[in-house]
Protein backbone atom coordinates (compact mmCIF):
# COMPACT_ATOMS: atom_id res chain seq x y z
CA UNK A 1 0.00 0.00 0.00
CA UNK A 2 1.42 3.70 -0.43
CA UNK A 3 -0.04 6.64 1.40
CA UNK A 4 -0.27 9.89 -0.48
CA UNK A 5 -1.86 13.38 -0.19
CA UNK A 6 -5.22 14.08 -0.66
CA UNK A 7 -4.59 15.02 -4.12
CA UNK A 8 -4.11 11.95 -5.97
CA UNK A 9 -0.84 11.06 -7.05
CA UNK A 10 -0.40 10.56 -10.75
CA UNK A 11 -0.44 7.19 -11.70
CA UNK A 12 3.54 7.35 -13.12
CA UNK A 13 4.38 8.68 -9.77
CA UNK A 14 3.62 5.15 -8.29
CA UNK A 15 4.83 3.27 -10.71
CA UNK A 16 8.05 2.79 -8.60
CA UNK A 17 5.57 1.68 -5.71
CA UNK A 18 3.83 -0.83 -8.34
CA UNK A 19 5.45 -4.15 -9.01
CA UNK A 20 3.59 -5.95 -11.74
CA UNK A 21 0.20 -7.27 -10.33
CA UNK A 22 1.19 -10.83 -9.82
CA UNK A 23 -0.78 -12.79 -12.25
CA UNK A 24 -3.23 -14.39 -10.37
CA UNK A 25 -4.68 -11.07 -9.68
CA UNK A 26 -5.47 -10.09 -12.86
CA UNK A 27 -8.60 -12.02 -12.92
CA UNK A 28 -10.13 -10.14 -10.20
CA UNK A 29 -13.02 -7.85 -11.81
CA UNK A 30 -15.58 -5.83 -10.94
CA UNK A 31 -17.39 -4.18 -7.90
CA UNK A 32 -19.20 -5.49 -5.29
CA UNK A 33 -20.76 -4.67 -2.29
CA UNK A 34 -21.84 -6.31 0.51
CA UNK A 35 -25.59 -6.09 1.71
CA UNK A 36 -25.51 -5.75 5.17
CA UNK A 37 -29.13 -6.90 6.68
CA UNK A 38 -29.98 -8.68 9.73
CA UNK A 39 -33.57 -9.94 9.70
CA UNK A 40 -35.10 -8.20 7.17
CA UNK A 41 -33.27 -4.92 7.34
CA UNK A 42 -30.78 -4.57 4.80
CA UNK A 43 -28.99 -0.85 6.27
CA UNK A 44 -29.17 2.21 4.27
CA UNK A 45 -25.19 2.39 4.09
CA UNK A 46 -25.37 -1.07 1.59
CA UNK A 47 -27.52 1.13 -0.98
CA UNK A 48 -25.61 4.39 -0.36
CA UNK A 49 -22.49 1.99 -1.56
CA UNK A 50 -24.61 0.66 -4.36
CA UNK A 51 -24.88 4.42 -5.78
CA UNK A 52 -21.05 4.87 -5.31
CA UNK A 53 -20.82 1.29 -6.70
CA UNK A 54 -22.21 2.21 -10.02
CA UNK A 55 -20.17 5.21 -10.40
CA UNK A 56 -16.93 3.09 -10.38
CA UNK A 57 -17.86 -0.11 -12.08
CA UNK A 58 -19.32 2.23 -15.11
CA UNK A 59 -15.71 4.38 -14.90
CA UNK A 60 -14.52 0.73 -15.17
CA UNK A 61 -16.59 -0.98 -17.54
CA UNK A 62 -17.20 -3.65 -15.88
CA UNK A 63 -19.76 -5.15 -13.60
CA UNK A 64 -21.87 -4.04 -10.05
CA UNK A 65 -22.72 -6.96 -7.56
CA UNK A 66 -24.27 -7.59 -4.27
CA UNK A 67 -23.26 -10.10 -2.00
CA UNK A 68 -26.35 -10.83 0.63
CA UNK A 69 -25.57 -13.55 3.42
CA UNK A 70 -28.34 -14.92 5.78
CA UNK A 71 -30.86 -17.46 6.47
CA UNK A 72 -32.86 -18.80 3.72
CA UNK A 73 -36.45 -17.45 3.78
CA UNK A 74 -38.10 -14.09 3.11
CA UNK A 75 -35.59 -11.61 4.57
CA UNK A 76 -32.64 -12.51 2.82
CA UNK A 77 -34.73 -12.53 -0.56
CA UNK A 78 -36.40 -9.30 0.20
CA UNK A 79 -32.56 -7.97 0.69
CA UNK A 80 -31.70 -9.93 -2.77
CA UNK A 81 -34.39 -8.06 -4.56
CA UNK A 82 -33.71 -4.86 -2.91
CA UNK A 83 -30.42 -5.27 -4.34
CA UNK A 84 -31.46 -5.14 -7.54
CA UNK A 85 -33.51 -2.10 -6.99
CA UNK A 86 -30.53 -0.34 -6.30
CA UNK A 87 -28.56 -0.68 -9.52
CA UNK A 88 -27.25 -4.47 -8.82
CA UNK A 89 -25.98 -6.11 -12.33
CA UNK A 90 -25.94 -9.41 -10.12
CA UNK A 91 -25.87 -10.56 -6.56
CA UNK A 92 -24.03 -13.24 -4.68
CA UNK A 93 -26.13 -15.30 -2.24
CA UNK A 94 -24.84 -17.23 0.72
CA UNK A 95 -28.15 -18.51 2.70
CA UNK A 96 -27.40 -20.95 5.22
CA UNK A 97 -29.54 -21.42 8.51
CA UNK A 98 -26.23 -20.65 10.31
CA UNK A 99 -26.22 -17.23 8.89
CA UNK A 100 -29.11 -16.21 10.62
CA UNK A 101 -27.62 -13.99 12.78
CA UNK A 102 -24.38 -12.06 12.52
CA UNK A 103 -20.87 -14.12 13.85
CA UNK A 104 -17.78 -13.36 12.57
CA UNK A 105 -16.70 -16.64 11.47
CA UNK A 106 -19.00 -18.05 9.58
CA UNK A 107 -20.02 -14.61 7.46
CA UNK A 108 -15.98 -14.54 7.18
CA UNK A 109 -15.63 -17.54 6.24
CA UNK A 110 -18.88 -16.93 2.97
CA UNK A 111 -17.21 -13.85 2.39
CA UNK A 112 -14.00 -14.72 1.96
CA UNK A 113 -15.03 -18.06 -0.01
CA UNK A 114 -17.20 -16.09 -2.56
CA UNK A 115 -14.19 -13.30 -3.26
CA UNK A 116 -11.48 -16.42 -4.08
CA UNK A 117 -13.80 -18.12 -6.09
CA UNK A 118 -15.45 -14.76 -8.01
CA UNK A 119 -12.57 -12.37 -7.82
CA UNK A 120 -14.02 -8.94 -7.44
CA UNK A 121 -11.15 -6.15 -7.83
CA UNK A 122 -13.08 -3.79 -5.65
CA UNK A 123 -14.69 -4.82 -2.17
CA UNK A 124 -16.81 -1.95 -0.37
CA UNK A 125 -18.78 -2.59 3.23
CA UNK A 126 -20.31 -0.16 5.56
CA UNK A 127 -18.26 1.46 8.22
CA UNK A 128 -21.17 0.15 10.89
CA UNK A 129 -20.22 -2.09 13.79
CA UNK A 130 -20.97 -5.04 11.88
CA UNK A 131 -19.32 -3.86 8.71
CA UNK A 132 -16.12 -2.95 10.50
CA UNK A 133 -15.75 -6.37 12.30
CA UNK A 134 -16.39 -8.36 8.92
CA UNK A 135 -14.14 -6.04 7.04
CA UNK A 136 -11.44 -6.31 8.88
CA UNK A 137 -11.04 -9.87 9.63
CA UNK A 138 -12.21 -10.60 5.80
CA UNK A 139 -9.02 -8.56 4.65
CA UNK A 140 -6.71 -10.10 6.81
CA UNK A 141 -7.51 -13.67 5.47
CA UNK A 142 -7.25 -12.67 2.30
CA UNK A 143 -4.17 -10.75 2.89
CA UNK A 144 -5.01 -7.60 1.19
CA UNK A 145 -5.08 -4.14 1.87
CA UNK A 146 -8.45 -2.61 3.35
CA UNK A 147 -9.24 1.42 3.81
CA UNK A 148 -11.40 2.05 6.81
CA UNK A 149 -13.64 4.89 6.84
CA UNK A 150 -13.63 6.34 3.55
CA UNK A 151 -15.22 9.83 2.49
CA UNK A 152 -14.48 9.34 -1.25
CA UNK A 153 -13.97 6.75 -3.83
CA UNK A 154 -12.73 7.23 -6.90
CA UNK A 155 -10.62 5.07 -9.96
CA UNK A 156 -7.91 6.39 -11.04
CA UNK A 157 -6.40 6.87 -14.70
CA UNK A 158 -4.61 3.07 -14.33
CA UNK A 159 -8.13 2.15 -13.37
CA UNK A 160 -6.75 1.94 -9.44
CA UNK A 161 -8.72 2.44 -6.81
CA UNK A 162 -7.88 5.69 -4.62
CA UNK A 163 -9.89 5.50 -1.04
CA UNK A 164 -9.61 8.93 0.52
CA UNK A 165 -10.25 9.43 4.08
CA UNK A 166 -9.41 11.73 6.84
CA UNK A 167 -5.98 10.93 9.00
CA UNK A 168 -3.64 13.01 11.89
CA UNK A 169 -7.20 13.57 13.66
CA UNK A 170 -8.83 15.07 10.68
CA UNK A 171 -6.48 17.79 9.96
CA UNK A 172 -5.34 15.97 6.64
CA UNK A 173 -6.99 13.79 3.97
CA UNK A 174 -4.73 11.05 2.62
CA UNK A 175 -5.39 8.60 -0.90
CA UNK A 176 -4.12 5.07 0.05
CA UNK A 177 -3.88 2.54 -2.43
CA UNK A 178 -4.09 -0.91 -2.48
CA UNK A 179 -1.00 -1.84 -5.34
CA UNK A 180 -0.33 -5.12 -5.11
CA UNK A 181 -2.81 -7.21 -3.86
CA UNK A 182 -6.44 -7.47 -4.99
CA UNK A 183 -9.42 -6.81 -3.88
CA UNK A 184 -9.51 -3.51 -3.27
CA UNK A 185 -10.90 -3.25 0.22
CA UNK A 186 -12.99 0.12 1.77
CA UNK A 187 -15.26 0.77 4.20
CA UNK A 188 -17.07 4.34 4.30
CA UNK A 189 -19.29 5.31 7.13
CA UNK A 190 -23.15 5.94 6.53
CA UNK A 191 -24.15 8.45 5.07
CA UNK A 192 -21.00 9.91 3.78
CA UNK A 193 -21.91 8.60 -0.18
CA UNK A 194 -25.68 9.96 -1.33
CA UNK A 195 -28.50 7.81 -1.19
CA UNK A 196 -29.35 6.78 -5.14
CA UNK A 197 -32.87 6.84 -6.29
CA UNK A 198 -34.05 2.97 -5.95
CA UNK A 199 -35.67 2.37 -9.07
CA UNK A 200 -38.27 -0.62 -9.41
CA UNK A 201 -36.62 -3.96 -10.85
CA UNK A 202 -37.08 -7.16 -11.76
CA UNK A 203 -34.89 -9.64 -9.94
CA UNK A 204 -31.90 -10.74 -12.11
CA UNK A 205 -29.04 -13.01 -12.51
CA UNK A 206 -28.28 -14.37 -9.10
CA UNK A 207 -25.52 -16.05 -8.45
CA UNK A 208 -25.59 -18.92 -5.18
CA UNK A 209 -22.57 -20.35 -3.12
CA UNK A 210 -22.68 -22.84 -0.57
CA UNK A 211 -21.44 -21.70 3.12
CA UNK A 212 -19.79 -25.21 3.49
CA UNK A 213 -19.83 -25.04 7.44
CA UNK A 214 -22.19 -26.37 9.94
CA UNK A 215 -23.26 -25.14 13.54
CA UNK A 216 -20.90 -27.52 15.21
CA UNK A 217 -18.19 -26.07 13.63
CA UNK A 218 -18.42 -22.27 14.72
CA UNK A 219 -16.86 -21.63 18.61
CA UNK A 220 -19.60 -18.95 19.14
CA UNK A 221 -23.52 -19.53 20.11
CA UNK A 222 -26.19 -17.45 20.23
CA UNK A 223 -28.40 -18.11 23.17
CA UNK A 224 -30.76 -15.52 22.43
CA UNK A 225 -31.88 -12.35 20.29
CA UNK A 226 -32.63 -9.32 22.28
CA UNK A 227 -33.31 -6.48 20.12
CA UNK A 228 -31.63 -2.86 21.17
CA UNK A 229 -34.14 -0.97 22.82
CA UNK A 230 -31.63 2.46 22.05
CA UNK A 231 -31.49 1.67 18.40
CA UNK A 232 -34.32 3.67 17.71
CA UNK A 233 -33.72 6.63 19.82
CA UNK A 234 -31.48 8.91 17.36
CA UNK A 235 -32.04 9.03 13.95
CA UNK A 236 -29.53 11.70 13.50
CA UNK A 237 -27.80 10.33 10.82
CA UNK A 238 -31.15 9.72 8.49
CA UNK A 239 -32.82 12.92 9.82
CA UNK A 240 -34.26 16.09 7.80
CA UNK A 241 -33.55 18.40 10.03
CA UNK A 242 -30.97 18.54 12.63
CA UNK A 243 -29.89 21.54 15.33
CA UNK A 244 -26.83 20.97 17.62
CA UNK A 245 -25.38 23.16 20.07
CA UNK A 246 -21.73 23.38 20.93
CA UNK A 247 -19.21 24.74 24.10
CA UNK A 248 -20.29 28.38 23.20
CA UNK A 249 -23.73 26.88 25.23
CA UNK A 250 -21.97 27.09 28.24
CA UNK A 251 -23.57 24.77 30.23
CA UNK A 252 -25.98 21.16 30.05
CA UNK A 253 -28.74 24.02 30.65
CA UNK A 254 -28.13 26.09 27.83
CA UNK A 255 -28.33 22.84 25.73
CA UNK A 256 -31.86 22.53 26.72
CA UNK A 257 -32.19 25.70 24.13
CA UNK A 258 -31.10 23.16 21.49
CA UNK A 259 -33.54 20.69 21.91
CA UNK A 260 -36.52 22.79 22.24
CA UNK A 261 -35.85 23.81 18.86
CA UNK A 262 -35.38 20.82 17.59
CA UNK A 263 -38.81 19.62 19.28
CA UNK A 264 -40.26 22.38 17.59
CA UNK A 265 -38.63 21.98 13.89
CA UNK A 266 -39.66 17.54 14.45
CA UNK A 267 -35.68 17.88 14.08
CA UNK A 268 -33.08 15.34 15.46
CA UNK A 269 -30.73 17.42 17.80
CA UNK A 270 -27.16 16.70 18.08
CA UNK A 271 -23.96 18.15 19.35
CA UNK A 272 -19.65 18.96 19.05
CA UNK A 273 -17.69 16.36 20.35
CA UNK A 274 -16.72 18.29 24.13
CA UNK A 275 -20.44 18.34 24.97
CA UNK A 276 -19.98 14.78 25.02
CA UNK A 277 -16.50 14.13 26.57
CA UNK A 278 -18.46 16.41 29.38
CA UNK A 279 -21.35 14.51 29.90
CA UNK A 280 -23.71 17.01 29.07
CA UNK A 281 -25.15 15.06 25.69
CA UNK A 282 -24.82 11.15 25.18
CA UNK A 283 -22.28 10.08 22.16
CA UNK A 284 -25.11 8.88 20.25
CA UNK A 285 -25.88 12.61 19.38
CA UNK A 286 -22.20 13.67 18.95
CA UNK A 287 -21.46 14.88 14.95
CA UNK A 288 -18.28 14.77 13.26
CA UNK A 289 -15.49 12.83 12.38
CA UNK A 290 -15.62 10.38 15.58
CA UNK A 291 -19.43 10.84 16.05
CA UNK A 292 -21.93 10.51 13.05
CA UNK A 293 -22.14 12.09 9.56
CA UNK A 294 -25.14 13.76 8.68
CA UNK A 295 -26.99 14.56 5.50
CA UNK A 296 -29.77 16.83 6.60
CA UNK A 297 -31.35 19.46 4.31
CA UNK A 298 -31.08 22.02 6.94
CA UNK A 299 -28.36 21.73 10.08
CA UNK A 300 -28.35 24.29 12.50
CA UNK A 301 -25.44 24.79 14.59
CA UNK A 302 -25.36 27.09 17.62
CA UNK A 303 -22.04 27.54 19.50
CA UNK A 304 -20.11 25.53 17.36
CA UNK A 305 -16.52 26.54 15.94
CA UNK A 306 -16.55 24.49 13.27
CA UNK A 307 -13.48 22.30 13.66
CA UNK A 308 -12.38 20.23 10.52
CA UNK A 309 -13.47 16.96 12.90
CA UNK A 310 -16.95 18.82 13.02
CA UNK A 311 -17.07 20.04 9.41
CA UNK A 312 -16.39 16.50 8.13
CA UNK A 313 -19.55 15.15 9.67
CA UNK A 314 -21.84 18.02 8.71
CA UNK A 315 -20.50 18.89 5.02
CA UNK A 316 -23.35 16.67 3.41
CA UNK A 317 -26.09 19.17 4.52
CA UNK A 318 -28.09 20.84 1.96
CA UNK A 319 -28.12 24.08 4.30
CA UNK A 320 -25.78 25.32 7.05
CA UNK A 321 -26.93 27.71 9.32
CA UNK A 322 -24.66 28.67 11.67
CA UNK A 323 -25.11 30.92 15.03
CA UNK A 324 -21.73 31.83 16.64
CA UNK A 325 -20.49 35.17 18.53
CA UNK A 326 -17.46 35.18 16.58
CA UNK A 327 -17.55 36.22 12.82
CA UNK A 328 -14.22 35.08 12.22
CA UNK A 329 -15.04 31.42 13.26
CA UNK A 330 -14.32 28.83 10.69
CA UNK A 331 -17.82 27.71 10.61
CA UNK A 332 -18.65 30.58 8.67
CA UNK A 333 -16.53 29.33 6.11
CA UNK A 334 -18.66 26.69 4.99
CA UNK A 335 -22.10 28.19 6.15
CA UNK A 336 -24.24 28.70 3.82
CA UNK A 337 -26.42 31.50 6.32
CA UNK A 338 -23.94 33.04 9.17
CA UNK A 339 -26.09 34.82 12.02
CA UNK A 340 -23.42 36.76 14.26
CA UNK A 341 -24.65 36.50 17.82
CA UNK A 342 -25.22 35.06 21.20
CA UNK A 343 -27.00 32.03 20.83
CA UNK A 344 -28.41 31.86 24.25
CA UNK A 345 -30.21 34.88 23.79
CA UNK A 346 -31.02 34.62 19.72
CA UNK A 347 -32.54 30.54 20.23
CA UNK A 348 -35.57 31.63 22.52
CA UNK A 349 -36.82 33.80 20.30
CA UNK A 350 -35.91 31.87 16.90
CA UNK A 351 -38.00 28.92 18.68
CA UNK A 352 -40.70 31.18 19.55
CA UNK A 353 -41.02 32.51 15.91
CA UNK A 354 -41.04 28.55 14.48
CA UNK A 355 -43.48 27.63 16.86
CA UNK A 356 -45.56 30.42 15.72
CA UNK A 357 -45.20 30.28 12.26
CA UNK A 358 -45.19 26.73 11.75
CA UNK A 359 -48.46 24.57 11.83
CA UNK A 360 -48.18 20.59 13.61
CA UNK A 361 -48.71 19.89 9.74
CA UNK A 362 -45.37 21.75 8.64
CA UNK A 363 -43.48 20.42 11.87
CA UNK A 364 -44.46 16.84 10.43
CA UNK A 365 -43.99 17.39 6.83
CA UNK A 366 -40.30 18.66 7.80
CA UNK A 367 -39.39 16.27 10.04
CA UNK A 368 -40.76 13.61 7.41
C1 LIG B 1 -9.21 12.74 16.81
C2 LIG B 1 -10.24 13.80 17.04
C3 LIG B 1 -11.54 13.53 16.70
C4 LIG B 1 -12.53 14.49 16.90
N1 LIG B 1 -13.83 14.21 16.55
C5 LIG B 1 -14.75 15.18 16.67
C6 LIG B 1 -16.09 14.93 16.25
O1 LIG B 1 -16.46 13.84 15.79
N2 LIG B 1 -16.99 15.93 16.39
C7 LIG B 1 -16.67 17.16 16.90
O2 LIG B 1 -17.55 18.04 16.96
N3 LIG B 1 -15.41 17.39 17.32
C8 LIG B 1 -14.46 16.44 17.24
N4 LIG B 1 -13.20 16.69 17.69
C9 LIG B 1 -12.95 17.93 18.43
C10 LIG B 1 -12.74 19.14 17.52
O3 LIG B 1 -11.37 19.22 17.17
C11 LIG B 1 -13.14 20.43 18.26
O4 LIG B 1 -12.39 20.53 19.45
C12 LIG B 1 -14.61 20.51 18.61
O5 LIG B 1 -15.41 20.26 17.48
C13 LIG B 1 -14.93 21.87 19.16
O6 LIG B 1 -16.21 21.87 19.68
P1 LIG B 1 -17.04 23.24 19.76
O7 LIG B 1 -17.12 23.84 18.42
O8 LIG B 1 -18.31 22.90 20.47
O9 LIG B 1 -16.15 24.10 20.78
P2 LIG B 1 -15.19 25.32 20.50
O10 LIG B 1 -14.21 25.02 19.45
O11 LIG B 1 -14.70 25.74 21.83
O12 LIG B 1 -16.15 26.44 19.90
C14 LIG B 1 -17.15 27.09 20.60
C15 LIG B 1 -17.67 28.18 19.68
O13 LIG B 1 -18.78 28.81 20.30
C16 LIG B 1 -18.70 30.20 20.02
N5 LIG B 1 -19.46 30.85 21.08
C17 LIG B 1 -19.09 31.16 22.36
N6 LIG B 1 -20.12 31.67 23.03
C18 LIG B 1 -21.18 31.72 22.18
C19 LIG B 1 -22.50 32.13 22.29
N7 LIG B 1 -22.99 32.62 23.43
N8 LIG B 1 -23.31 32.05 21.19
C20 LIG B 1 -22.83 31.55 20.01
N9 LIG B 1 -21.58 31.14 19.86
C21 LIG B 1 -20.76 31.22 20.93
C22 LIG B 1 -17.23 30.50 20.01
O14 LIG B 1 -16.98 31.69 19.25
C23 LIG B 1 -16.65 29.26 19.37
O15 LIG B 1 -16.57 29.43 17.95
C24 LIG B 1 -12.20 15.74 17.48
C25 LIG B 1 -10.88 16.01 17.80
C26 LIG B 1 -9.92 15.06 17.60
C27 LIG B 1 -8.49 15.38 17.95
Amino acid sequence: MAENPATPAPANSRAAAKKDLPEHFKAYKHVWVFIEQERGHVHPVSFELMGAGRRLADKLGVELAGVVLGAPGEATDHAVAETFCYGADLVYVVSDPVLENYRNEPYSKALTDVVNTYKPEILLLGATTLGRDLAGSVATTLLTGLTADCTELEVDADGSLAATRPTFGGSLLCTIYTLNFRPQMATVRPRVMPMPDRVEKPIGKIVTHPLGMVEDDIVTKVLSYIPDRDSAKSNLAFADVVVAGGLGLGSPENYQLIKQLAGVLGAEYGCSRPLVQKGWVSADRQIGQTGKTIRPKLYIAAGISGAIQHRVGVEGADLIVAINTDKNAPIFDFAHVGIVADAIRLLPPLTEAFRKRLSPHISDKLAS
